[in-house]
């Protein structure tokens, strides 16, 4: 009857989710969910009809056996036009309202599931889009995990209401509704006296089901943190099984598995004496009415047929009683989850794409860079000034080495002219542009990035290429991967551009990935390169072969270099050296080592000594 709600162990999605307190405001915020129900709404409320109509066809079923039992007892039904209706034809008529409420319900289920189904699309690609729409800073505050919950746990909640729990939270409503006008119709007497016998008995198990909501969530929550020691472990295993911690690893996880387990039954313990009580208290709710209406029955005060209604309703009363307090917490679930999809929804996207003004042609970047006075902190950490006072610039067609210790901001100021994130002081220029006037899609698509570890999507060789630009015609795959000093290792393998690579394809190696990279990038043909350089070292001959790409790469374009080994950039126009978010030297590879000194000609003494 009542919590029907899985509260075991299973880990089903959405039971993790955080629930909204029901006030007037998260009901109306949550409700403007139902703006994605808008394009089926011709579809949606036929189906609401129809559950209507099923609805009213329950309801009519036990007045319809009342009028059954009382025939056979010798008490026909006649119509109100003094038509009298004999068994067969009350029986046929009974037949004909269950085979109404099937097709209803039919009809019902197959539109509702339409609904919901295209919805939950419709709401799963908004969020993508909008995610992947998202500044980078958003990324940082809010955790991956909390990110994907809105698109996987958050809408499948969604869906389940629009499938499931609205029809039923109606049909409930309307149960009770109809319930009580009908026993009140049938006997008031009596209908006052179940009414008062009821809601008691419904409220204790309300506090009852509270309770158990706390345990399953005590229960979920010890789950997780099983899942977070099989996760972690999975994906540090060469860890594990270095530091030989198999055992203890197995011992955690076992210990955490008790607690789960001590949980779900402590849970489970409320669950069944849940149960019992309801059997007990809403059943003997029930004897209670049945007496007092034999009662009745008995002083000729009520026939059989209107006590056999009579009862029928209060058990569907009952029922529904149940089912409410249920749904009660499933209608807070589905507006907290709606009520987070919305707030993604309504986070403001990076401004891409602006409008341009009619006729206007897109801009053509030839690559003058100026940094002027650039100040910076990263959004999630307000109090460390990263960049402190830079400034330089780069003509198109130079190329820029930046250097210096582990965490003095080069990556960040190369970052920066991505306009990954705003600016706290000073200007960026490109080519005459300050940064903020500029598309941020076009100024992307002019910019060309070389990462230190190449993330590979899961596929081919060539969709990886073609990450670059996806119109790229066969020819032209071949000539990047030619220039990147890619296209030996990859003809080497049996599939050659259609291997699969990735999590579930071959595993390539670090100079293989960047010369891939590489590769993207010539086939983006942008004019300005951002290099970061492998700290990881590579053996001498893929050194060499990826050195070479980077040459070819950087021919003829604004490239900034972030660099770790200082063997490669003995070739750069400029040296900018960074310490502490300044440009402490800058100038030649030998006007820089001749300063005894300074930064640049330690660091080159130290890397010497370590190679
Ligand atoms: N996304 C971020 N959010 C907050 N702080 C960051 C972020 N990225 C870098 N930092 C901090 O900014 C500072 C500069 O980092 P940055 O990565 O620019 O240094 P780097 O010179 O490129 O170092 P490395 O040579 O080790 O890559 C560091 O103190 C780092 O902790």
């Amino acid at each position: 009857m009542a919590a029907r709600s899985g509260l075991n162990t299973s880990g089903n999605a959405g039971t993790d989710v955080p629930k909204a307190k029901l006030t007037k405001e998260t009901i109306q915020h949550g409700l403007r969910i139902f703006r994605f129900v808008r394009p089926y709404r011709v579809k949606f409320f036929i189906g609401l009809l129809l559950l209507l109509l099923s609805s009213a066809t329950t309801m009519c079923f036990p007045w319809v056996i009342g009028k059954l039992t009382d025939a056979a007892n010798g008490k026909p039904f006649v119509l109100p036009n003094g038509f009298t209706l004999s068994i067969s034809q009350i029986a046929m008529g009974l037949f004909g309202v269950i085979l109404l409420q099937g097709l209803f319900s039919f009809g019902r289920i197959w539109l509702f599931t339409q609904v919901s189904e295209f919805t939950v699309r419709d709401i799963r690609q908004a969020l993508y889009a909008k995610f992947v729409s998202l500044p980078i800073p958003y990324f940082e505050k809010n955790r991956v995990g909390a990110i994907t919950s809105r698109i996987t746990s958050d809408v499948a909640q969604i869906q389940d209401s629009f499938s499931l729990t609205l029809a039923e939270l109606f049909r409930q409503v309307m149960t009770l509704v109809v319930g009580i006008a009908f026993i009140m119709m049938v006997s008031v007497k009596l209908s006052l006296f179940m009414l008062l016998t009821f809601p008691p008995i419904v409220v204790v198990a309300m506090v009852f089901g509270r309770k158990i909501r706390v345990l399953a969530k005590a229960t979920q929550d010890e789950l997780a943190k099983t899942n977070v020691i099989v996760e972690e472990t999975l994906q540090g295993i060469n860890s594990v099984k270095a530091f030989t911690n198999e055992q203890f690893e197995t011992l955690r996880y076992g210990n955490s598995l008790m607690a789960t387990t001590r949980a779900a039954l402590r849970s489970n313990l409320y669950r069944g004496g849940f149960v019992s009580f309801v059997i007990i208290g809403l059943f003997g709710g029930i004897i209670l009415v049945l007496w007092r209406a034999a009662s009745l029955v008995a002083a000729g005060q009520m026939t059989i047929g209107d006590l056999t209604s009579f009862a029928l309703y209060t058990i569907f009363i009952g029922a529904s009683v149940g089912g409410l307090g249920e749904l009660y917490g499933k209608v807070q679930s589905t507006l907290g989850a709606s009520e987070r999809i919305l707030e993604t929804l309504d986070e403001e996207s990076e401004p891409v794409h602006r409008a341009k003004p009619a006729g206007q042609a897109p801009v053509q970047l030839r690559g003058d860079i100026e940094y002027e006075n650039v100040q910076f902190h990263y959004p999630t950490r307000p109090d460390l000034a990263v960049l402190k006072d830079i400034s330089f610039s780069i003509e198109a067609g130079e190329k820029v080495a930046l250097v210096g210790p582990s965490g003095a901001g080069k990556s960040t100021i190369v970052q920066l002219l991505m306009h990954f994130y705003e600016l706290s002081g000073g200007h960026i220029r490109i080519d005459g542009h300050d940064l903020n006037q500029l598309d941020l899609t076009e100024l992307r698509q002019h910019i060309g990035i070389v990462p230190q570890e190449t993330l590979l999507f899961g596929g081919t060789i060539r969709e990886n290429i073609l990450y670059g630009r996806p119109d790229a015609s066969e020819a032209d795959i071949i000539d990047a991967a030619r220039r990147a000093n890619a296209w030996q290792f990859i003809q080497s393998f049996p599939e050659g551009l259609e291997t699969i690579v990735g999590e579930r394809g071959i595993k390539l190696s670090g100079g293989q990935r960047q010369r891939i990279a590489i590769a993207r990038a010539i086939l983006k043909n942008p004019a300005i390169l951002l290099l970061d350089e492998a700290t990881s070292a590579l053996d001498s001959e893929s050194e060499k072969l990826v050195q070479q790409a980077m040459d070819e790469l950087m021919q003829n374009r604004t490239s900034i270099i972030i660099a770790h080994r200082l063997s490669t950039i003995r070739k750069v126009d400029k040296i900018l050296v960074i310490d502490g978010g300044r440009i402490v030297e800058q100038g030649s590879h030998e006007e820089l080592s001749d300063n005894e000194n300074g930064l640049y000609a330690n660091l080159l003494k130290l890397q010497f000594e370590l190679t």
